[in-house]
């Protein structure tokens, strides 16, 4: 091959990779500035994307806890005659200053369908859980069963994803007050109390089990008897008992609430705030 065939052939195959116009370093510098461009505007986009996929609230807890009658007060600021529920309700909700109207999504408590939260979990912006307080005393082992189902699923978001608020309603707050009439704690208050005291025992146990390698009670569906379950860590300073304040999954909210007996009208018109529910409404509102 003669020298000028090599210079044609040298030029060529430069020229490929030479924008119009710009030389080899310019065109490298070119190319650099493009992929950063792209790279930066896929992050800011993805990342968007994940924010505005968490809009929902997500009510999940016991059977009979109260779930779909709090739905029913907030969707339709009545109390409509509730049953077991055997599928997953949705309604919409409007919140005082909330301009767009919310979407909540009602799992019922029945242990074979309350692993439906599942397919909701990544699209909510709050998970509330559902307390009778009025009955935690009796069946403190099981809703506190439940809730370390959620508390593990809140574990398990990858530090990269945003996660959903935390509250837990007391609720039928107002079947403690005849109970607590000589008492000078609010009916509300004594809920949380109750609530709170005992989910942190009976969570307590399953941690001590877990930690002794003598297995806990499954946490339901199809995760079956699990040796490594996790979801109750706490940081080290709230020293050896789980509590909620120590927990490292994020804040825990409590709130004490009950709804008005049926068929009464339970909202008031002009400041938009349903009997009972004013203080979640808020913090609903809060969120959005
Ligand atoms: N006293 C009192 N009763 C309530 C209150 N909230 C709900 N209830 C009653 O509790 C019962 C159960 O309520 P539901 O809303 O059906 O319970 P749920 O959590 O949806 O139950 P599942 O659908 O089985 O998971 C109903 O009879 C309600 O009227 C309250 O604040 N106070
Ligand atoms: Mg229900």
């Amino acid at each position: 091959m003669s020298a000028s065939q090599y210079e044609t052939s040298d030029r060529t195959s430069a020229s490929t990779f030479q924008l119009p116009g710009l030389d080899s370093t310019q065109t490298l510098y070119a190319s650099c500035a493009l992929a950063v461009l792209l790279f930066t505007l896929i992050t800011v986009l993805a990342r968007r994307k994940s924010k505005s996929t968490r809009n929902s609230v997500l009510f999940v807890g016991a059977p009979d806890a109260g779930k779909t009658a709090i739905l029913s007060s907030l969707a339709f600021h009545q109390q409509l005659p509730t049953h077991a529920s055997l599928q997953t309700n949705s309604s919409l909700i409007t919140l005082p200053n909330v301009k767009k109207p919310v979407q909540v999504v009602d799992i019922p408590g029945h242990p074979r369908i309350r692993v439906q939260y599942r397919d909701y979990f990544n699209d909510a912006k709050a998970i509330v859980f559902v307390v009778d307080a009025s009955t935690v005393s009796r069946n403190g082992a099981a809703v506190a069963e439940h809730l370390h189902q959620i508390l593990h699923s809140f574990m398990s978001i990858s530090p990269s994803q945003s996660s959903p608020a935390l509250i837990i309603l007391a609720h039928k707050s107002d079947l403690l007050a005849s109970t607590t009439s000589s008492s000078s704690t609010p009916a509300d208050q004594m809920a949380i109390n109750r609530v709170r005291t005992i989910l942190e025992r009976e969570l307590e146990k399953r941690r001590q089990s877990q930690a002794g390698g003598m297995g806990i009670e499954s946490l339901g569906g199809d995760e079956g008897d699990h040796t490594e379950v996790s979801g109750l860590e706490c940081s080290a300073v709230g020293g050896s008992v789980f509590r909620f304040s120590d927990w490292e999954g994020g804040e825990v909210t409590f709130l004490g609430t009950s709804i008005s007996r049926t068929g009464e009208k339970v909202q008031d018109e002009k400041a938009n705030n349903i009997g009972g529910l004013e203080g979640f409404q808020q913090w609903l509102s809060d969120l959005y």
